[in-house]
């Protein structure tokens, strides 16, 4: 269990859906006390499938959730925000939590503004690989975020995979484009190698094993080696054999470039998003 962790307090996600369950899954998994999770949504379904999939407390009343916690994890989308806010405004004035807010595209000035009193609040981006505790979340604090909450914000992410703070919350975006949106790209690799393996005769079945067990292999090996990626790459590639041929198609194909234009256009998103929410 996380070291620096304050375990009689407990923790309200408002939303219970893929992110909140990949962060309160892998908290679980780390040994944080069930009965101090609570899990809101709207329905009576996800509240259900939370409930006998992780065994938190639930409810569809999001001031109760509050009333019984220290810190508030915000993950409704971005788009709901301002309404969830809003009307929580009343609870949170009175009883003054930490928020801690996963949304993509919500600045803190709109997060501060809705809910209407001056709270600390934390703005993060974790990915749901988070559920297996392999997540890695990008975060940023306001001004009213003593060292201590800072230091429970911390553990809370460290208890489901790496973190990192940056010092300018416009780095959020950049977060988002590198690793909050980053396991998609992987997926889409994955769903690619694993349909050519296909047209080239293997079994869909043998086709992904074949491709997720390298993925995953790969990534192991670039975490854990003391080399690059670059050698690691290297090393695959023989003079004058096959990955040389595969490596050139894809860098002629324009992979770099393509990489940098989705890249850019995830971050021009978050910040229009943030343009479009604000008021
Ligand atoms: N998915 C990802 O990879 C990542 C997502 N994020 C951020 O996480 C946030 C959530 O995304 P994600 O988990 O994918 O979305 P989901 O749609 O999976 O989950 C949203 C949840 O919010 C609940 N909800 C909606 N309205 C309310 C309300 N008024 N009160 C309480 N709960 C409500 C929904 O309830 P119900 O189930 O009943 O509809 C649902 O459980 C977003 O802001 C996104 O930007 C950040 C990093 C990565
Ligand atoms: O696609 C999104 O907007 C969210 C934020 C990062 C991953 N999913």
């Amino acid at each position: 269990m996380s070291q620096s962790r304050k375990t009689d307090q407990s923790i309200a996600f408002i939303g219970a859906g893929n992110m909140a369950s990949s962060i309160f899954g892998g908290l679980i998994e780390d040994g944080w006390p069930k009965d101090k999770i609570w899990a809101t949504a709207r329905s009576e379904a996800t509240l259900e499938n939370v409930k006998n999939q992780f065994g938190v407390q639930v409810t569809r009343d999001n001031h109760q959730a509050v009333r019984q916690s220290e810190m508030v994890v915000l993950c409704v989308k971005p788009q709901m925000m301002k309404a969830v806010l809003q009307e929580l405004a009343p609870t949170l004035k009175e009883t003054k939590p930490l928020l801690i807010s996963v949304a993509a595209g919500v600045s803190l000035d709109s997060l501060q503004t809705w809910c209407g009193s001056s709270l600390p609040i934390v703005r993060s981006m974790p990915n749901t690989p988070s559920l297996l505790r392999c997540g890695v979340s990008g975060l940023f604090a306001s001004a009213q975020v003593s060292a201590e909450q800072k230091a429970i914000t911390d553990s809370i992410f460290k208890a489901v995979g790496v973190t990192l703070w940056v010092d300018n919350e416009a780095l959020i975006d950049s977060v988002i484009a590198v690793s909050g949106s980053g396991p998609a790209y992987y997926f889409l690799f994955m769903e690619a190698m694993t349909e050519m393996g296909v047209k080239l005769g293997l079994d869909q079945q043998t086709a992904e094993q074949l491709t997720l067990q390298t993925a995953l292999g790969a990534a192991k090996m670039a975490v854990c080696s003391d080399v690059d990626v670059r050698e690691l790459r290297r090393r695959v590639t023989s003079p004058g054999g096959t990955t040389e041929q595969a490596i050139r198609a894809l860098q002629t194909g324009g992979l770099e470039q393509l990489v940098e234009q989705a890249m850019q256009a995830a971050v021009e998103r978050a910040a229009e998003m943030t343009r479009q929410l604000a008021d």
